[in-house]
């Protein structure tokens, strides 16, 4: 009843299709986008702990970070800090509604190539800011980089993919922020150590290299066909799709993507249509799931996992060392996504890495509870503190099959073309304004609730492991364009779906859904 059609999902198709270098090729380069986002994911928390960086900026947090505090909970909680973090995000909410039209309008790699020009010059901005002026700049410039790269890079990872193979594929996406967040803080490590402001500048400035992986990247890429056809291209559409697919019996594929383009021309405002009923769905998902993305927890653990790690007690170092250790830690467990998600299904992932999340959420909540309690003073042995580490790791792995990248996947390839780009939008700035607020609020939430943080996010992951349960049906396999069928067979959502949408007769869907 829950949707949990394995075998007989419909709308399945069997395309042919080879696996060529160049489809691998393009979605490796296209995955270059998710770098920048995971980069600055990385980078901010290890250099908002850099005494260099605080006392040029915020000469008042540094002073506070070094007085002495009875509470270890509040030790870190300053709002100016967090903004410097979290601003970010809210330009890349922003952004990400312009970047829908110009994916729409120019195509995918236009909008990936505007994201890292964006990003390369707030990187630069960054990494010789003399004042919180050129700091704060240069966070909005980055912010609006991410916006669109994020909007336009896992909408084009789904439509270059082979249809059985599309959630391999756009993990690529995940496996690529995951990849910028390690590769930023063992950047961290070492720039921290240095001596004077030109640890911290090295740090941000460096964001430039993965901004050019992506503009060269985008002037190397192709379009996809999906977004050629959108734009007239037909008979470029239909060479792009023999190439990429190894041979010229593509005639399926290609009829489908005709029929779902027509469909879509009869529909002018992306915006207005999905709000209809018939795509509830789609608008359900796209808002619900980036939501319950962020309210995981994750980010307590990318952006301050150091400073978390130093309230346990551990040493600067090491802190930054275990923060690595879990980055190292989520990018293995990513791959476990990228090799599984087409066999397994998307549900399995959620459901299992739902419940891991779920239970090592609970133990670490009891364990500080019961090490601190709710006065926040205490010592952490070191057995314990390595106990919480390892809890971490267990939950970490849980985020990293599922939510993470799954977050990406199931929004860009649950909507068709006519609301694709709106809906792909509104994914990224619910991500984006929960990923801000998250970041904003954590330290003053762990000051305030204390180890009941733990569990405030545990009851988020309670309810978002039932909601995949009883509302998210099986997409594996199922072309993005017959995407149709999925919904019309679902318990729920079947309702709001019209017949003619799939072109088959609702008796028919009904007895293919028992
Ligand atoms: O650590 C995992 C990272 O993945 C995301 O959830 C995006 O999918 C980020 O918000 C987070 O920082």
């Amino acid at each position: 009843m829950a949707g949990g059609f394995v075998s007989q999902t419909p709308g399945v198709r069997n395309y042919n299709y080879k696996l060529t270098p160049k489809v691998f090729a393009t979605c490796f380069i296209g995955a270059f986008g998710g770098l920048i986002f995971g980069y600055d994911l990385g980078i901010s928390g290890g250099v908002t702990q850099m005494e260099p960086f605080l006392k040029e900026f915020f000469p008042y947090v540094y002073k506070k970070k070094n007085s002495a505090h009875e509470n270890e909970y509040c030790r870190f909680d300053s709002q100016l800090l967090t903004l410097f973090t979290s601003s970010l995000y809210v330009a890349a909410l922003i952004s990400s509604l312009f970047a829908s039209t110009i994916t729409r309008v120019f195509g995918r790699k236009w909008s990936m190539f505007l994201g890292g020009l964006t990003f390369f010059i707030g990187s630069a901005f960054n990494g010789f800011a003399q004042n919180i002026a050129m700091l704060l700049i240069g966070r909005i410039l980055l912010g609006f980089g991410v916006g669109f790269a994020n909007q336009s890079v896992p909408v084009y990872l789904s439509e270059m993919a082979p249809p059985n193979l599309r959630g391999a594929f756009n993990n690529g996406f995940q496996v690529a922020i995951i990849f910028g967040i390690v590769v930023a803080t063992i950047i961290n490590y070492f720039t921290a150590q240095m001596k004077g402001n030109i640890g911290w500048r090295i740090s941000l400035g460096l964001a430039c290299v993965p901004a050019m992986m992506i503009m060269i990247g985008a002037i190397i890429l192709p379009d996809t066909p999906n977004s050629l056809i959108e734009r007239g291209f037909t008979e470029d559409a239909k060479k792009m799709l023999q190439s990429i697919r190894g041979t010229s019996e593509v005639d399926e594929e290609f009829q489908d993507l005709i029929d779902a383009s027509e469909e879509s021309k009869q529909v002018k405002h992306p915006w207005k249509n999905i709000l209809l009923p018939r795509y509830r769905p789609q608008l359900i998902m796209t808002c619900f799931i980036p939501f319950f993305q962020q309210l995981t927890g994750i980010n307590v653990i990318t952006f301050y996992a150091p400073v978390l790690f130093q309230t346990l007690g551990f040493g600067s170092k090491a802190s930054l060392l275990s923060a690595m250790v879990t980055g190292i830690i989520e990018l293995l467990c990513t791959f476990v996504s990228v090799f599984t998600v087409d066999r397994f299904g998307r549900r399995v992932l959620f459901l299992q890495g739902g419940i891991q999340m779920l239970i090592s959420q609970i133990a670490i909540g009891v364990m500080i509870g019961v090490k601190f309690g709710t006065a926040g003073t205490g010592n952490i042995g070191k057995t314990d503190a390595n106990l919480i580490v390892a809890l971490i790791c267990i939950y970490v792995a849980g985020f990293a099959w599922s939510w993470g990248p799954l977050g990406w996947l199931v929004p860009s390839e649950i909507s068709p073309l006519e609301i694709r780009s709106a809906a792909q939008a509104i994914n990224v700035a619910v991500n984006m304004f929960f990923t801000f607020l998250v970041a904003q609020l954590f330290l003053t939430m762990l000051c305030h609730m204390k180890f009941g943080l733990f569990f405030f996010f545990a009851v988020f992951v309670f309810i978002m492991t039932i909601f995949i349960y009883l509302m998210l049906p099986e997409t594996k396999n199922v072309p993005i364009e017959e995407m149709n069928r999925v919904w019309k067979a679902h318990w729920f959502w079947g309702r709001f779906i019209p017949d003619e949408a799939v072109g088959v007769s609702a008796a028919e869907m009904q007895q293919k859904s028992v």
